[in-house]
């Protein structure tokens, strides 16, 4: 069983249909990223998987309909693009709110301000309200608000929205620890970059549809690798790859990329027809590309 199970996930709002059989899947021990482009219906199947807004389809996290949860702090931590929060109450006062009404002990408070990087602006002394903290630094206390409650699961919505180089660094470390202790971590995303050395599984979501679900490496896949090479001569080894069955991808100027065809074979092909190489590079697709890819035309 997965940390959270999703079945055919719909949500609709003013007559318009913003999610369409939406299933997926988070495993324990993994990071799964949402990807999507604007629109594509992260926050809202964020939102229906928490059991925020009505919608058809079936949840269960940790084995549990969300609206079954007792203690859902102690469950499944939550950090939404919005922090929640009042804004003339200190960082301390505002996760000590969250620990009482999830009974934890206000102890684990002070311990996760540090964790998160904000036992400075948290000193009692300071009286800082969260009126006056950065948007890196409402990012780091949104986080610490889903992790008061020691869950296994963690849901982020955007997290990585307002952090610092150092901060999505922090971030990423702060899921992956969480995955490898063997919790499972559910985060949204537009940028593939800042996710893309964290996530071991992605959701792909376009206009409300899953385009791809599955391991970053099967992602990476669909797109075979290809041989990028610079020539003086294309139309001639164009002709010559094109004998050996590759394809050629893309040309522009004196470079081609050709797909089917190992970048060794390709420089024999070249050799063979005295054909004069100055460039010859594997191109391997980033998940940028893949993503675009999955996007594509369904
Ligand atoms: N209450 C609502 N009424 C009408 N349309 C809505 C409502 N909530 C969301 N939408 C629309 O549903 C679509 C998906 O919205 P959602 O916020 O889930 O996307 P997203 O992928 O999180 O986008 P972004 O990354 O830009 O925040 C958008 O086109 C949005 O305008």
């Amino acid at each position: 069983m997965s940390a959270i199970e999703a079945q055919g996930l719909g949500v609709e709002r003013s007559g318009r249909t913003i999610l369409r059989d939406v299933s997926l899947q988070v495993p324990w021990g993994s990071v799964t990223g949402l990807l999507g482009t604007d629109g594509a219906g992260k926050s809202t199947t964020i939102r229906r998987l928490l059991g925020l807004i009505a919608g058809r389809g079936t949840v269960r996290i940790a084995g549990v309909a969300p609206e079954r949860i007792h203690n859902p702090a102690r469950v499944v931590g939550v950090a939404l693009d919005a922090l929640a929060a009042y804004p003339a109450h200190t960082p301390r006062m505002h996760l000590e709110q969250l620990a009482v009404a999830a009974s934890i002990g206000r102890g684990r408070v002070p311990g996760l301000l540090e964790d998160v990087g904000l036992a400075d602006v948290a000193d009692p002394r300071r009286r800082v309200p969260i009126s006056a903290l950065s948007l890196g630094m409402r990012t780091r206390l949104a986080i610490a608000g889903a992790l008061v409650g020691a869950p296994r699961i963690l849901v982020l919505d955007e997290p990585f929205d307002g952090l610092d180089p150092m901060g999505r660094h922090w971030l990423r470390d702060v899921v992956r620890q969480h995955a490898d202790r063997g919790g499972a971590v559910l985060l949204s995303a537009h940028g593939l970059d800042e996710v893309a050395p964290v996530v071991d599984r992605v959701v792909v979501l376009d206009a409300g549809r899953v385009r791809f679900e599955g391991e970053t490496a099967a992602l990476r896949a669909r797109l075979a690798s290809a041989v990028d090479v610079r020539t003086p001569y294309v139309a001639r080894l164009r002709r010559a790859v094109e004998a050996l069955g590759a394809t050629v991808v893309h040309a522009e100027g004196d470079r081609l990329r050709v797909a089917g065809v190992a970048s060794e074979t390709v420089a024999w092909a070249a050799l063979a027809e005295r054909i004069l190489v100055l460039e010859l590079t594997t191109w391997t697709p980033s998940l940028d590309d893949a993503f675009v890819d999955a996007i594509g035309p369904a």
